[in-house]
């Protein structure tokens, strides 16, 4: 005998408010992108306009969410996706979003030996749809290294003064100075470097296709010129330095070199940029941010 599931979410409640999103959060989501999967966690939801409507229907959300798992990511998917929320909550909402989070993995080669490693980088994608106006957003997080261009000036001035009287009054003979320089004594100060994160918000325009992931971290590494490295050895960890002696970078130059940097980009409408910089010289960080937005 079936007897008859009492369904509470078509009931009417005795408190007829709209609520702005109903749904759920860290939903298990495995995605494609360029052919692999990556595993990703969904929060997915919709407004509930409907005042009088008791509940949304949540297990539409989860199955719609299916598809995620069949095709190759890209804008299309996930306006459909958002389109069948919608769709299976005619008369509730109108508004629906999902928010996906995920790392991707990307194969980084070393500086100067044939090596290479693997790097995380921390992605999310923010897409709503209301009123068939779709709104998408890429997030990403970059490590990096920055050498403080204030304490190199100072370490170099406390250089140029060891150097002064450890040769005051004595003919100078270029084997002695080379000598010295390669001497403790010559590099008495060192400028401080820091472990650095850029954070970007990246907002698509309608003609975005793909999302360009690898490219735009490819870009934005570029852009900030010392982003930390996976397989070193010892040649790589030379370069690294000379790299971040020749690309001294106080926060606000990090945060414009991105800002151009995202300019550049076609399918992008807008953007934050934000630079972290987890200084060694305070116990806080130094942070910039900047935003651009197409008129
Ligand atoms: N709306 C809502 N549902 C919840 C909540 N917590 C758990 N659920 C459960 O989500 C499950 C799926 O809900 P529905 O999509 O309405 O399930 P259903 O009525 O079998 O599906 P349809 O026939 O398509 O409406 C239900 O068993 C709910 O109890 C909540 O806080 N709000």
């Amino acid at each position: 005998m079936t007897s008859l599931l009492p369904d509470i979410a078509c009931q009417s409640t005795r408190l007829p408010i709209p609520l702005d999103w109903v749904g759920m959060q860290g939903i298990a989501a495995p995605l494609r992108i360029a052919g692999e999967r990556v595993a990703a966690y969904a929060d997915a939801g919709v407004s509930l306009d409907e005042a009088e409507a008791r509940g949304i229907h949540m297990s539409r959300l989860y199955l719609a969410l299916e598809a995620l798992a069949e095709a190759e990511l890209s804008p299309t998917l996930l306006r459909d996706l958002l389109k069948q929320f919608l769709r299976s909550h005619a008369q509730l909402s109108r508004r629906a979003s999902l928010a996906l989070r995920f790392e991707l993995m990307l194969r980084r080669p070393a500086l100067v030996s044939p090596l290479s490693g693997w790097k995380r980088y921390p992605c999310e994608i923010h897409v709503q749809l209301e009123d068939d106006a779709l709104q998408l957003e890429l997030r990403l997080s970059l490590p990096y290294s920055s050498t403080c261009p204030c304490s190199a000036a100072l370490a170099r001035q406390l250089i140029q003064e060891r150097f002064d009287s450890d040769f005051a009054g004595r003919p100078l003979k270029a084997s002695e100075v080379r000598a010295w320089l390669g001497s403790p004594q010559g590099i008495v100060a060192t400028p401080h470097s820091q472990r650095s994160e850029a954070q970007l918000k990246v907002q698509l325009g309608p003609t975005a296709r793909a999302f360009a992931f690898s490219e735009l971290i490819d870009q934005a590494e570029e852009a900030l010129g010392t982003a930390v490295q996976t397989a070193v050895k010892r040649a790589d960890e030379q370069a690294f330095a000379l790299a971040n002696g020749q690309n001294l970078m106080f926060c606000e130059d990090a945060a414009r070199r991105l800002h151009r940097a995202l300019l550049q980009r076609e399918e992008v409408s807008g953007f934050e940029v934000r630079v972290v910089h987890a200084e060694s010289l305070h116990a806080h960080d130094a942070v910039a941010v900047s935003r651009w937005r197409r008129d």
